[in-house]
C-alpha cells in the first residue's frame, strides 16, 4: 500500500495504548495517526480514572475538615460544600490534561485526527471529520483503540430513569440527596464513599451476596464496615427488576432482596454494573474482526486480532481494565512490531490494583481464594495496619491490615494485599520482588526510611511463618 494517505500505524481511539505505540512509532520517524471522536487521551483523564481521584481528593479534604472540626482541632466557620467549585477544580485539570495531550501530538509528530474512525476494509479507515467531511486512510498497522462504557443493566424501566454513568455523576453541580449506586464493585465503591463524604445519603445494591466479590472475604468485609461506619448503606443479594421515577428528580428501584420483595426511593441513580466494549459501529465485522461471544476483539498474546497487523488494545480488547494494563498493552504490541527479544506478551503478566477508596485497597498476585482453587499450598502473614506505625500519624491505625502469601515450598511471594492509608505506593516494592522471584527476605532485610509505609513490609515479611 502506498500513497499520501498511507499510514504506518493508525489509532482507532486515543486510549492509553493507542496514543502510545502511535507516539512511539512517530518519535522512530515512522508516520502515524490517531483518531479520536470525543476524549482526547482516551476515558483515563477525562472521565475515569484522575477525574474521579480528583474528586475523591476533595471529598478527603471535606470528610478529614468536618473530623478535626469535631475534633474542635480545626476552627472553622462552615464545612458545607460547594459542589460546583468541586467540579471546577476536576475540570480544571482535565483541561490541563487535555493541552497536554495537545502539546505531545503537537511535538510528536503523529497526527491527530478528530472524528469517528471506522474500518471499510482490510486495513483501511474511513473517518467521519469532527468538522464536515470524510477522509480515507491505510495504514500498515491498524490498532483498535476504542475503550469501553458503562453497562446499562437490561432492566424494566431503567433506561427511562436515566442514571447517571460515571461521566455524568462527575459533572454533578450539586450533592445529590441519596445517590443509589447500583453494583458494588470499583466503580461502586469509590463513589459511595466520596459522595457520602461530600454529604451525600448512599445506597449501594449489589446482586451478589458481597461487593467486590473478587476480594478475599476477609477484605471486602474489613472494606465494607468502614463505609459502613462513615454511614454507606448496603444491600446485597438484591435482584431489581423494575425501576420507575427520573434520577436527578426521585427515582425507585424495586426487586427482591435475598428473595423478599424489596423497594428503594433516591434522589439519583448511578449505575456501576461492570463495563461493555466499543467495538460496534467501527466496521470490525465488516473488515472480518472476530469478536469474542462479549462483542471484545479477539486477539492473542501480543494482541494482534485474527487479521495480521490489527492488533486491539484495553478495555475493547478485554485486557484488565485499567490504565496502567492499557500502557502495558502499549509496550506489548511495540514489542511485537520492533521485533523486540524476547517479545513481550500478556501471558503472565503481573496485574496489580488500587482501589482509591480511604483506606486504599492495594493488591497484586494470588489472592487466598485464588491460591486455594488452584491447589496452591502457601504460608499466611497478616498484620493490622497499626504494625504499620506511619499509619498511626496519619489517624488511620485503627482500619484496615496487610497480608502476604508466601510460598509453602520456596521464600517466594505469591500474593500481597493492603487495606491502609496510601497502600498503593507499597505495591512496586513487592512486585519488583515477586516479578524478580526475590525471596521475602529481601524485603524483610532491606533498610526502608522511617517512618514510611513501605517500612511496615519489613514488619510483614519478617512474621512470615517458617516452613514446616
Ligand atoms: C469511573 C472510573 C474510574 C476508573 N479509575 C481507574 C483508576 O483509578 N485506575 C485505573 O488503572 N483504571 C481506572 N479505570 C479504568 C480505566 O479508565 C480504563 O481501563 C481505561 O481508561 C481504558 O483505556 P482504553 O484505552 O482501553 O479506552 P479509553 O481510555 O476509553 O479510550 C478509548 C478512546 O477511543 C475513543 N473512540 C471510541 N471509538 C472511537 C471511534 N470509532 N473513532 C474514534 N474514536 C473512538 C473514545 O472516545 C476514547 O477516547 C476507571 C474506570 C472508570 C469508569
Ligand atoms: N481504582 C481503579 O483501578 C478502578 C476504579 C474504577 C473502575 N475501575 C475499572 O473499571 C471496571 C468497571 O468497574 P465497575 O465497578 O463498573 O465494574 P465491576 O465489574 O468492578 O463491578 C460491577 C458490580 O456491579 C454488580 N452488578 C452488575 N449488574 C448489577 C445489577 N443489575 N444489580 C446489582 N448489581 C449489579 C456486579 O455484581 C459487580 O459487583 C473495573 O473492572 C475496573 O477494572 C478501576
Amino acid at each position: 500500500m502506498s500513497g499520501l494517505d498511507h499510514y504506518d500505524t493508525i489509532s482507532i481511539g486515543s486510549g492509553e495504548a493507542g496514543k502510545y505505540v502511535c507516539w512511539n512509532r512517530s518519535s522512530q520517524g515512522k508516520k502515524t495517526a490517531v483518531i479520536e471522536h470525543k476524549w482526547l487521551g482516551g476515558s483515563c483523564p477525562n472521565i475515569a480514572c484522575l477525574p474521579s481521584k480528583n474528586v475523591i481528593c476533595s471529598a478527603d479534604v471535606v470528610y478529614n475538615s468536618r473530623k478535626y472540626v469535631a475534633r474542635g482541632m480545626l476552627k472553622a466557620h462552615g464545612t458545607g460544600v460547594d459542589m460546583s467549585l468541586v467540579r471546577e477544580r476536576k475540570r480544571e485539570m482535565v483541561k490541563d490534561l487535555i493541552e497536554m495531550h495537545e502539546l505531545v501530538f503537537k511535538t510528536s509528530g503523529a497526527e491527530l485526527i478528530l472524528g469517528h474512525g471506522k474500518l471499510v476494509g482490510d486495513k483501511t479507515v474511513e473517518i467521519e471529520l469532527k468538522d464536515g467531511g470524510k477522509r480515507t486512510l491505510t495504514g500498515d498497522n491498524i490498532i483498535i483503540c476504542t475503550g469501553s462504557r458503562a453497562k446499562i443493566p437490561d432492566i424494566l424501566g431503567l433506561a427511562e430513569a436515566k442514571p447517571l454513568t460515571h461521566i455524568e455523576l462527575l459533572e454533578l453541580d450539586e450533592v445529590p440527596k441519596h445517590l443509589i449506586i447500583l453494583g458494588g464493585g470499583y466503580v461502586g465503591m469509590e463513589f459511595a464513599q466520596a459522595f457520602r463524604r461530600l454529604g451525600a445519603e448512599i445506597s449501594v445494591i449489589e446482586q451478589n451476596d458481597t461487593v467486590l466479590r473478587r476480594e478475599d472475604e476477609d477484605v471486602s468485609s474489613a472494606l465494607v464496615d468502614i463505609l459502613k461506619g462513615e454511614g454507606v448503606q448496603f444491600f446485597t443479594s438484591a435482584t431489581v427488576s423494575n425501576v420507575s421515577g427520573t434520577s436527578g428528580e426521585s427515582v425507585m428501584l424495586m426487586g427482591t432482596k435475598a428473595g423478599k420483595p424489596f423497594s428503594i426511593i433516591g434522589s439519583h441513580l448511578l449505575v456501576a454494573g461492570g463495563r461493555v466494549p466499543n467495538t460496534e459501529d467501527t466496521g470490525l465485522e465488516a473488515a472480518g474482526i472476530e469478536l469474542t461471544q462479549s462483542n471484545h476483539v479477539k486477539v492473542n498474546e501480543v494482541l494482534q486480532s485474527n487479521k495480521p497487523g490489527v492488533f486491539a488494545v484495553g478495555d475493547c480488547a478485554n485486557s484488565p481494565h485499567f490504565t496502567h494494563i492499557g500502557f502495558d498493552d502499549f509496550r506489548v504490541v511495540s514489542s511485537f512490531l520492533n521485533s523486540q527479544e524476547p517479545l513481550r506478551s500478556t501471558k503472565n503478566r503481573q496485574v496489580p490494583y488500587t482501589l482509591y477508596t480511604d483506606p486504599e485497597l492495594a493488591h497484586v498476585g494470588l489472592s487466598e481464594v485464588e491460591a486455594k482453587r488452584a491447589g496452591i499450598q502457601y504460608r499466611l502473614v497478616k498484620l493490622p495496619m497499626a504494625a504499620f506505625l506511619r499509619s498511626r500519624t496519619l489517624d488511620a491505625a485503627e482500619k484496615g491490615f496487610a497480608k502476604a502469601l508466601v510460598s509453602a515450598n520456596n521464600d517466594t511471594i505469591l500474593g500481597f494485599t493492603a487495606l491502609g492509608p496510601r497502600a498503593g505506593e507499597m505495591l512496586p516494592v513487592v512486585q519488583l520482588a515477586m516479578s524478580a522471584g526475590l525471596p521475602h527476605t529481601s524485603l524483610s532485610g532491606l533498610i526502608i526510611t522511617h517512618p514510611t509505609m513501605c517500612e511496615g513490609l519489613v514488619s510483614l515479611f519478617s512474621a512470615v511463618p517458617a516452613k514446616s
